[in-house]
């Protein structure tokens, strides 16, 4: 049997002097020989999907109370990437993910917790949470903050905004139609609740996956933040947090464990989801890192495989007009498992913390189901409050009718699914030997294939400033490169250009292609993550103007269209060059600890995670 792994501070004489001190922060006799249960709480003023949570690991605390363990609670930092985007600050947010997990690790191990509820939200505090949690493998929960609001719908210039979100914004602010009174409306109205961006953007889209994962409870990745329903979940992830502590450290069950919860069927059913529901690129990137943290093996081509096989059941903003508060009327993460699962396209050999096996999970919780919980048609009907505020849980409202159209719901049928391939694709091809990711979800079948020239861009910000000159011309490919996870360093989102390139217009005329990333709010005929990037040797480096580039989704390829032996003396060329893989004439300050991140740095299409032999 597993010994409490805090039995190291709280049992025996020499671990007196580390009693005292749990004494100090409140302990009692009573209190030794219970689990410790740590609370990473990722509460920040920053950011709107996290400015809700500071109270919240008191739910938390008080339900592992109740339970019998006890929680001590601590904070990590959440970059706001809408925040960062379009600057230097944007270079920050990959690495923080990596700083996120290690803190994580640091206060866990150093203080040697039992068990592990993880307070996450926005986009890299999920997947450092989890790349944390397959690490260390004890018992863990995850809950998030849950989505926000979307915004009002405002008519600007006669042409209606529809809901607003983030993006909106983004994109209004490029475009000319829409005078500055305009620009203001869309802007005062998109973001109007705390929670993450109401959009299938990267937060929502890692919350989603969690529960996929079987780590989060059924409702955590579409309960609105605003939505007293979710109080319950935070109360439940402190009891069910304790319950797995007492299989593992009482009886021996493995299967309480992450890494025995997040196998690699566990993860292909993730995937599956994040295929049906068109999620972020950057899950993409997230799921390989906590597969290597986790020692599973699953990788760039078992992700390939599942896009292949599981069609697009569901499109949300920046898809279409959906915002999570429609996904949750729909049934929410257990309705799209239970389309996949009717048809054939989940693993069943899983489970969760919160049930052994799959059908107990999808018979409760799968308003589609024969006969789903009262507990979940109540959840499902939460809906928005519609009226601007930062706290948790402040409406009850509820949706008079849940959306269970699988013809031409927010949430369909394999039978009615948008397109048979999944809502990513992997790419290959000479530009990306290693792979690519296009969000094939954010485009009409027609673009799948696309071929121009190339347009070289040696960094976002030149490629904002084109696209904001008007010196990008429709049929072109932009090149967008040195933005990989070494050569940013941090592999930036390029929300600013897909949202410039759509709000000029553009967005279906041109491609762009970057070995950087994408936000979950980019679409267009936008390929990231290519691998290698220029500043490890990829092809992408070579890419002269001019150039012609193909891109074909059906056919997952990828290619620059330049004779080998052109491009075998550019390679030369460049090897032979004073400052060979690196950009040109780019001026870009990067502190030490940015360098640290770029010195470690692996490939995109291994999770950009780092490897400390480098
Ligand atoms: C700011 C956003 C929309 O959150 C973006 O960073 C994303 O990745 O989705
Ligand atoms: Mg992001």
């Amino acid at each position: 049997m597993p010994h409490l792994r805090s039995r190291t501070t709280t049992h025996g004489r020499n671990a007196a002097g580390a009693r005292s001190l749990w004494r100090a922060t409140g302990m009692t006799d009573s209190d030794f020989g219970k689990p410790i249960v740590a609370i990473a709480n990722s509460y920040t003023q920053f950011v709107p999907g996290h400015v809700h949570l500071k109270d919240l690991g008191e739910i938390v605390a008080e339900a592992v109370a109740e339970a019998g363990g006890i929680a001590r609670e601590f904070h990590t930092i959440a970059v706001d990437d809408g925040i960062a985007m379009g600057h230097s600050g944007m270079l920050y947010s990959l690495p923080s993910r990596e700083i996120i997990a290690d803190s994580v690790e640091y206060m866990v191990n150093a203080h040697q917790a039992d068990a592990l509820v993880c307070i996450s939200n926005c986009d890299k505090i999920t997947p450092g949470m989890l790349n944390a949690a397959m690490r260390l493998n004890i018992p863990t929960v995850f809950v998030s903050g849950g989505p926000m609001e979307a915004g009002k719908a405002v008519v600007v210039e006669g042409v209606a905004q529809a809901p607003t979100d983030l993006i909106t914004t983004i994109a209004a602010s490029a475009n000319s139609a829409i005078d500055e009174a305009g620009l203001s409306e869309v802007e005062r109205s998109a973001c109007p609740t705390c929670g993450s961006c109401s959009g299938m953007f990267t937060a929502n889209s890692m919350n989603c996956l969690t529960e996929a994962l079987g780590l989060s409870l059924p409702g955590n990745g579409s309960t609105l933040a605003t939505h007293a329903a979710r109080r319950e979940l935070f109360a439940n992830a402190g009891r069910t947090v304790v319950e797995l502590c007492k299989r593992w450290y009482g009886s021996d069950d493995e299967s309480a464990l992450p890494r025995s919860i997040a196998t690699k069927e566990a993860f292909e059913n993730a995937m599956a989801l994040d295929m049906a529901m068109g999620g972020s690129t950057n899950t993409v990137l997230h799921i390989l890192a906590a597969a290597q943290e986790g020692e599973v093996d699953f990788t760039i081509s078992d992700i390939d495989a599942i896009g292949r096989r599981v069609p697009c059941l569901s499109k949300v903003a920046p898809n279409s007009d959906y915002h999570m508060e429609d996904v949750h009327r729909a049934g929410g993460i257990p309705a799209i498992l239970g389309e996949l699962y009717r048809g054939g396209l989940l693993n069943t050999d899983v489970h969760a913390v919160h049930a052994p096996d799959v059908a107990t999970w999808l018979n409760e919780w799968d308003i589609r189901a024969e006969s789903p919980s009262e507990k979940a048609l109540e959840l499902f009907h939460a809906a928005p409050g519609g009226v601007r505020t930062t706290k948790a849980f402040s409406t009850e409202n509820r949706w008079s009718s849940l959306d269970t159209d699988a013809a031409g719901g927010c949430i369909r049928d394999v039978e009615h699914a948008y397109t048979k391939d999944g809502g990513l694709a992997i790419l290959r091809g000479n530009l990306a030997e290693n792979g690519a990711v296009i969000k094939s979800a954010g485009i009409d079948e027609e673009l799948w294939h696309f071929q121009g020239p190339a347009r070289v861009l040696e960094s976002q910000e030149e490629a904002v400033s084109a696209i904001l000159k008007k010196e990008i011309q429709p049929g072109e490919v932009l090149v967008i490169r040195y933005e990989g996870p070494a050569g940013g360093p941090g592999m930036q989102e390029m929300l600013h250009p897909t949202a410039f390139l759509k709000g000029s217009g553009l967005g279906k005329k041109c491609a762009l292609i970057t070995d950087g990333r994408f936000s979950g709010g980019s679409s267009g005929i936008s390929v990231g993550h290519i691998s290698p990037e220029a500043a490890a040797g990829g092809l992408i480096g070579l890419v002269e103007n001019g150039d012609q580039i193909v891109l074909d989704v059906h056919e997952r390829r990828l290619e620059l269209l330049v004779e080998p032996e052109v491009l075998a003396e550019r390679r030369a060329k460049m090897d032979a060059s004073e400052r060979p893989w690196q950009p040109k004439d780019r001026h870009r300050p990067i502190t030490s600890a940015l360098r640290a991140y770029a010195r470690m740095a692996t490939s995109a299409d291994t999770g950009a995670v780092r490897d400390p032999s480098r």
